[in-house]
């Protein structure tokens, strides 16, 4: 299983710079590169990674996108006094040209496809390229906003024809829209590419039509372009999670990719004077953990924009940390989506249901939508926009530094029956001394008849020992195979409050009844996904979630994870997640550790699951999930059960008022 996070920086990167003046242009400064790596330098982080040499891209490389006749009017640059270049930069606007940039070009383009070799052939997961110029503008024969040559675009065809990949997904996170990749692959239905971007109605550059969310790609390649506009500034993290859950997340575990290229730009930051976004870096840890367990975890991020220098190096500082594997910090106060972010989802949702079956039971437009689409209204400020954000100037906004992502000494710890090998590479925990007899009294109080079990008595205060553990940051998470997890379970939901959180997510996969008593005290949220319908009130805290075919269905599984279980669990932000599998549950292995390895973004990380002690079949999977290593791929999922599809939509009407990141469509419009 390849291990490791390459990072690819050449200093040669930062010897090119704007030699006129032109405004527009003077964000885009060597320090963007400089700062960046400096700050990776600094944290440490750097060293944590492993440096893989930068080198020039070559002619035919280049040629994988662009034309001859545009290769050869750049390599003529180099040569060109001043005022050429200021001629040759006016036939392209919206890109500045300098006498090292081709060379500089061809550096970009050639560091992006050695981090596609390294995580390609297995030499690290996954990795980072920080280079400049950025790409994602750049066309056939076209410059555009600051790029010259376009190194997503090329890194997904060379991974193609070099390595056979069949499918790409490209994640374009920047704030501006990368036409330039549309353009490349909208005929392609091996190419997804995704892109969210300030769009304000056609108002903001490049000001294209075709930026908008019914662009969904061309002939074969229908289906294979999502745009989602901000219509609106100031988006915050939970714009960008709401897009994840309902729109992105969905389509591409569907599409389930071979490779995950990301156009990392950072201008989508708070502080950023082209995005004017709210969105803090930290949130990047999160879209990159959510991303990750995608590929088999081959995931290589390219750095596009970002021009607030603090905020850039805050955000590649997080993005890289997650890719190392450190726990992800808490998902700190999430509102829910706003209005026109609702709208956006909506569009972009029905626009797309007739490719993606996670989509089809997307509810149609109402009417203004579409009437508005014609009369291109643009929506009226609602003024309730953040004023902070309009009246300061970018230097002056002020965000929180991102908190300390500490990693505990031990990532997994294991409470097993005697005579249970330890998986490898996890530590075994036992309560070694006796357990103190207030706790004794406390579970016998709850559990024992009189007659003193000692089996079962070690077990559970080996899981006690577990969570103090886990309390202290000793230990990141842990799993647990037990003999009753019913038992179990509410042991650590009584134990948790005193020792780790009084916040705990209880995901019960399978069928079985789960005592709801625990429920009631909205000190925990329960989502139990199972093939039964609910017989309990649904109620705010108590979630079940029925799948007719059974937690064995891949599809509905992945379906309900996402766009149920992650939103929840996001929005209620626990400090434990506590994930059950239920005795004769079904759910297949990869999904489970698809599962197992995306709830790690909350809580810190710390994550305990129970097993029943007769499944040691999954104790080394769950252990290696639980250890960072990516889910394996689950394939091409079969279609989705419309009931099961219509509950979960008809689940999440229902849920709304209490979640708000459930909610995937703007209030119905009268
Ligand atoms: O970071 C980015 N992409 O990821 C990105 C891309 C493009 C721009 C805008 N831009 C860059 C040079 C330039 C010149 C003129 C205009 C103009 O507005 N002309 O009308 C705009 C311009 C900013 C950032
Ligand atoms: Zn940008």
């Amino acid at each position: 299983m390849a291990a490791g996070t390459a990072l690819l920086y050449d200093e040669e990167m930062t010897k090119y710079k704007l030699l006129w003046v032109d405004p527009a242009c003077k964000i885009e400064v060597p320090e963007r590169l400089t700062v960046s790596h400096e700050a990776l330098v600094r944290t440490g982080l750097a060293a944590r990674c492993v440096s893989i040499a930068v080198r020039e891209a070559t002619d035919e490389e280049i040629l994988l996108v662009h034309s001859e006749e545009y290769l050869e009017a750049v390599k003529k640059t180099p040569y060109m006094t001043l005022e050429d270049l200021m001629a040759f930069t006016q036939q392209y606007g919206d890109v500045y040209f300098h006498p090292n940039i081709y060379h500089c070009a061809k550096l970009a383009v050639g560091a992006t496809l050695q981090l596609v070799d390294s995580v390609m052939t297995g030499r690290v997961r996954n990795g980072i390229a920080l280079v400049r110029p950025p790409g994602h503008h750049s066309q056939k024969s076209a410059a555009s906003g600051f790029c010259i040559f376009n190194n997503v675009a090329i890194g997904a065809r060379y991974a193609m024809q070099k390595y056979g990949a069949k499918r790409v997904l490209i994640v374009d996170w920047d704030v501006h829209h990368g036409q330039g990749v549309q353009y490349c692959f909208e005929d392609d239905p091996n190419v997804l590419y995704f892109s969210w971007h300030r769009y304000e109605h056609q108002n903001f550059w490049p000001n294209l039509r075709e930026s908008d969310y019914d662009s969904v790609g061309k002939e074969k390649g229908a289906g294979f372009n999502i745009n989602v506009p901000w219509n609106k500034v100031g988006m915050e993290n939970s714009d960008y999670l709401a897009v994840f859950f309902h729109v992105l997340l969905p389509v591409a575990y569907e599409f389930c990719p071979d490779l995950v290229l990301v156009s990392a730009g950072f201008d989508s930051a708070i502080g950023d004077p082209e995005g004017k976004m709210c969105a803090t870096p930290d949130i990047f840890a999160h879209l990159t953990h959510l991303l990750m367990n995608l590929a088999g975890g081959k995931l290589c991020a390219v750095l596009e924009g970002g021009y607030n220098l603090t905020s850039l190096a805050q955000s590649v500082c997080q993005t890289v940390q997650t890719l190392l594997g450190d726990p992800a910090p808490l998902p700190a106060d999430l509102g829910g989506p706003c209005e026109s972010v609702l709208k956006s989802i909506h569009c972009v949702r029905s626009a797309h249901k007739q490719y993606w079956s996670c989509l089809k039971y997307t509810a149609d437009l109402p009417a203004s939508e579409l009437s508005a689409k014609s009369l291109k209204v643009a929506e009226q400020k609602t003024g309730n926009e953040p004023e902070a954000q309009e009246q300061r100037s970018p230097e002056e906004i002020v965000w929180p530094e991102p908190p300390k992502r500490l990693c505990p000494p031990v990532r997994t710890a294991v409470a097993l029956p005697e005579g249970v090998a330890c998986p490898d590479a996890c530590k075994r925990c036992s309560s070694a001394e006796a357990p103190s007899s207030l706790v004794l009294n406390r579970i016998r109080g709850d559990f024992f008849k009189e007659s003193e079990d000692k089996v079962t008595l070690t077990a559970l205060c080996d899981l006690i020992a577990l969570l103090e553990r886990m309390a202290k940051n000793e230990v990141r998470n842990g799993l647990a195979l037990v003999q009753d997890v019913s038992m179990a379970m509410v042991c650590v939901m009584q134990h948790a409050p005193t020792s780790l959180t009084n916040r705990v997510l209880l995901v019960c996969v399978g069928d079985g009844c789960v005592p709801t008593r625990i429920t009631e005290d909205g000190k925990t949220l329960l989502v139990h996904i199972s093939s039964t319908e609910a017989q309990g009130q649904k109620s705010k805290h108590c979630v079940p979630v029925c799948l007719r075919k059974g937690c064995s269905d891949v599809a509905g599984f992945m379906q309900a994870v996402l766009g149920l279980l992650l939103p929840l669990g996001y929005e209620y932000n626990p400090g434990l997640v506590l994930l059950v599998r239920m005795p004769g549950s079904g759910v297949c292995e990869s999904v489970w550790q698809q599962l197992a390895g995306l709830l790690q973004g909350l809580a810190q990380g710390h994550t305990l699951v129970l097993m029943q002690e007769n499944e040691t079949a999954s104790a080394g999977p769950t252990a290696s999930a639980l250890l960072g290593s990516p889910a394996p791929m689950l394939g091409l999922l079969g279609n989705l059960l419309s009931e099961d599809l219509e509950a979960l939509e008809t689940l999440r009407n229902t849920l709304q008022a209490d979640w708000k990141l459930l909610q995937v469509n703007a209030c119905q419009q009268n």
